[in-house]
């Protein structure tokens, strides 16, 4: 079902210090921040050769990062997002095996443009995982 790892979400504190860690520490190309305010986030995504890094940052009181930060103040990965051909019959396929899809269960447009959905980390090893429609 899953494909290539479309990106590494990492919650930072300080996202202008996170971006010039990657920039200026490990030479990496950093984008311009990005404000989605229909996912609670400020985001800034780095290029790597093989995939991509979101440090992201909490944007509103109701931020699902929020709790996240509170818990890890210094940061750390908070998610992987894997690409899935068909996100409806992922997500159902993956319902009928008992995972709990998160939010409404209807997908949401992501930070790319695409359609996007969550798995609860409880599921998956402790580790929240993002699906995108590519
Ligand atoms: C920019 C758009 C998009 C993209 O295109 O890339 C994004 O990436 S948006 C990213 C932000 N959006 C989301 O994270 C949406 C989905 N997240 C959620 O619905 C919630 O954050 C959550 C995963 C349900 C957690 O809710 P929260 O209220 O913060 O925590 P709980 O107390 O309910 O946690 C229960 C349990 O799970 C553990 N937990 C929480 N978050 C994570 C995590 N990121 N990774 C691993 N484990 C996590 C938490 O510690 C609790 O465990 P216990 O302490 O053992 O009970
Ligand atoms: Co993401």
């Amino acid at each position: 079902m899953i494909g290539r790892l479309n990106h590494v979400a990492i919650a930072v504190p300080d996202l202008d210090a996170a971006a010039a860690l990657y920039r200026d520490t490990l030479g990496a190309k950093v984008g311009a921040p990005q404000d989605e305010p229909d996912h609670g986030v400020t985001v800034i995504f780095i290029e790597l050769p093989n995939t991509k890094i979101e440090l992201l940052h909490p944007l509103g009181e109701d931020s699902p990062i929020n709790g996240f930060l509170a818990k890890n103040p210094s940061g750390g990965i908070h998610h992987i997002c894997y690409e899935v051909d068909d996100i409806i019959a992922a997500r159902d396929k993956l319902k009928a095996s008992g995972a709990r899809v998160l939010g409404t269960g209807e997908p949401k447009i992501g930070a790319h443009g695409k359609p996007v959905l969550f798995l609860h980390p409880k599921d998956f090893t402790g580790t929240l995982v993002e699906l995108e429609q590519v």
